[in-house]
């Protein structure tokens, strides 16, 4: 099963290689204002699913807001580290 770093990782690689067809490069591209759009919907769609809907419906929506919050920690050039040390 894939893991936080596991992810950062992939997408990682992704942002440097580049792979036709991967919407991570794709919204890369699109830049940090459409990032940050996704990231206020997936939050507002974890808080929905988290009152209305079942667990596992709400775990699908906090995987899809980690996924666009790593997204744009790519996109501004920000490693785990950079976020840990503030935990
Ligand atoms: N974990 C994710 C992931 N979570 C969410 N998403 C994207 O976020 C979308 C979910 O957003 P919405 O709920 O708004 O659904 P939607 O309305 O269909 O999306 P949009 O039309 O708004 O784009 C999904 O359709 C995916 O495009 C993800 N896209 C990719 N990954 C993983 O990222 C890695 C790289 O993926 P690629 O860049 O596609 O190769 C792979 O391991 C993928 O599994």
């Amino acid at each position: 099963m894939k893991d936080f770093d596991a992810l950062f990782a992939e997408l990682s690689r992704k942002a440097v290689e580049r792979p036709a067809g991967s919407g991570s490069v794709a919204l890369l591209d699109a830049g940090v204002h459409a990032i940050g759009k996704k990231i206020v919907e997936e939050a507002a769609e974890v808080w929905m699913a988290a009152e209305f809907q079942s667990d596992e419906e709400t775990a699908e929506e906090i995987s899809q807001l980690i996924y666009h919050l790593q997204v744009l920690m790519l996109a501004k050039g920000l490693t785990l580290e950079d976020v840990w040390r503030h935990l």
